[in-house]
């Protein structure tokens, strides 16, 4: 076995001794057979660390070779630096195995020389005396999972450096590895070697260049925000805010419309702690429901329970609840469920995940929808909340990856919904309605603030790309807040947002004959 490192605190290199000295305690049989020889490049800096890093592992490495040594053998050997390139590529080319057991590291290169060393050259088989018979190709390495070349190192045996126990292991798996394996592993790294070369880098890095610099020229940059909440966002250049004057006319002269609003952050504040809508949301949505050439809906991640509780006084204002998972067209219809085939097994899995991150997140807790889960962290601490949400979404996305499920961030949230059911779904299933009907929709508004609506405001993209909607229809895909959005309006809170649509409203009380207040159902006109 073969170390190479500089001598710093950071290398692992006493850790990895201990781990050797585990192996021959509890492996009796290798005792006069392994060597570690450990190369020891000379230390980038000379201070009091570094002679205390050196005095240790002479320490260690001392009473393991008087532990498990005998006369003519040391089960460590210490080669202290500098040494040439030449001993190193031979060093490299002989080891049957190498362990690279850094704590922190940079990229650490030693693990794709030792491959380009054990893949050889004719020049190297001549030395070797394996002229003409060269057998194949075979390595092993032991990486620790904190240095930059892990995750490229798709056959090594990943170790925590710190876990003595571990690393002992996976020297034991190492030695006693059938050689068809560690061919096989040899030969992934040799391929992953000699395509990621220098020139591969230099091209992809010059590609992100461009891309990040194709990017910045076609988007604006906005610093928005004051003190710690203060951030710059690049925003495309047709992104603005909406004019109430400008959607107002588009409103006038159009005949059927349908209107998609998100409710939290979007009609309700995000800070408020009662989520009941207030009379006069109830009241503007009342009003734009009660013109005929109006189809509106709430598209929420809400439950249906809540949505039908907050919006009774609304006789004809349509809910799609759980992120479309649920439909009601009129208070007086039926909820029905979106007729998709679900399977809920993923809860068995997802649930203790979920729980797992409550009990270490104070703050946090978890909603068991009909078809979603989702953990919330608004009362955790912010930062920390925010980190645990990352982590958590890393980790439902590995353990769901064979589950039927989408795994998703939102305002302070975590969501786990089932695959197929999406806002965006929503838009389009009511699109396709209003088509049947005879009636396409002319004017789309479509108003959100959260990730989740970025799903309507794509497929309002794509219905307007293969001409699902008119050409002519007058399209308001906006955001709520100034963010990257694919939306192309923006409107700053939810003050706004009900400003406008009383002035929608306002147009619609301008226009209809009085008698219209008794007109049928959009249920009925679908
Ligand atoms: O689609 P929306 O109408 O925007 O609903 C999305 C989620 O709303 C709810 O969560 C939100 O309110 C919580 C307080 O009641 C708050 O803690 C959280 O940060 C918000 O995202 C709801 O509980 C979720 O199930 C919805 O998906």
């Amino acid at each position: 076995m073969l170390g190479i490192d500089d001598v710093d605190m950071f290398k692992g290199i006493s850790f990895k001794f201990q781990a050797l000295g585990q192996l021959l305690a509890e492996n009796p049989v290798y005792r006069g057979s392994i060597v570690l020889v450990q190369i020891m490049n000379l230390p980038r800096s000379q201070g009091n660390d570094t002679q205390e890093v050196q005095r240790e592992i002479n320490e260690v490495a001392t009473e393991i070779n008087r532990k498990y040594g005998k006369p003519g053998y040391e089960p460590i050997v210490c080669v202290n630096g500098p040494v040439s390139f030449q001993d190193k590529v031979a060093y490299l080319a002989i080891s049957e195995t190498v362990v690279v057991n850094a704590v922190r590291d940079g990229m650490n290169l030693v693990p794709y020389k030792y491959t380009v060393a054990r893949q050889g050259s004719p020049d190297l088989d001549k030395a070797l005396g394996l002229e003409g018979s060269a057998p194949p190709r075979k390595s092993v390495i032991i990486v620790s999972e904190f240095i930059g070349c892990s995750p490229s190192l798709s056959g090594a045996i990943r170790v925590n450096p710190w876990d003595i126990n571990q690393v002992s292991e996976a020297m034991f798996l190492g030695i006693g590895m059938p050689d068809s394996e560690k061919e096989l592993r040899h030969e992934k790294h040799y391929k992953y070697v000699t395509s990621h070369d220098v020139a591969y880098w230099g091209r992809s890095f010059n590609q992100d260049l461009e891309r990040a610099c194709t990017e910045h020229y076609r988007k604006r940059c906005w610093g928005i925000g004051f003190g710690l909440k203060s951030r710059v966002v690049a925003l495309g250049p047709d992104f603005r805010k909406l004019s109430v004057e400008h959607i107002v006319s588009a409103y006038n002269i159009t005949n059927s419309r349908l209107i998609l609003l998100d409710y939290d952050g979007t009609m309700m504040p995000q800070d408020r702690v009662d989520k009941t809508p207030k009379d006069e949301v109830l009241s503007v949505l009342n009003s734009l429901c009660n013109d005929p050439k109006n189809l509106v809906f709430i598209v929420s991640g809400r439950g249906k329970d809540s949505l039908g509780k907050w919006f009774s006084p609304c006789e004809r204002l349509g809910l799609s609840a759980e992120h479309g998972y649920f439909t009601r067209w009129t208070k007086s219809s039926d909820w029905e469920s979106c007729g998709l085939t679900m399977e809920f097994d993923w809860r068995k899995i997802a649930l203790p995940v979920m729980e797992h991150y409550t009990e270490a997140t104070d703050g946090s807790w978890i909603e068991q929808k009909e078809s979603a889960l989702v953990w919330h962290h608004q009362d955790a601490g912010h930062d920390f909340g925010s980190w645990q949400a990352k982590e958590l979404l890393d980790h439902l996305e590995n353990v769901l990856a064979n589950d039927p499920v989408v795994v998703k961030r939102g305002q302070h949230i975590v969501e786990v919904n089932p695959q197929g059911v999406s806002k965006g779904g929503v838009v389009e299933n009511l699109i396709e309605t209003m088509r049947s009907a005879g009636k396409p929709p002319d004017f789309v508004l479509c108003i959100g603030d959260d990730r989740s609506d970025e799903d309507m405001f794509d497929c309002i993209a794509s219905s307007v790309a293969n001409h699902s909607l008119p050409n002519t229809a007058q399209v308001f895909a906006c955001t709520v807040g100034q963010k990257p959005s694919m939306a192309k309006y923006y409107l700053n809170d939810t003050f706004e947002v009900i400003k406008m649509l009383e002035g929608l409203s306002e147009a619609s009380a301008h226009k209809l004959p009085k008698s219209s207040h008794n007109q049928v159902s959009f249920e009925g006109f679908l």
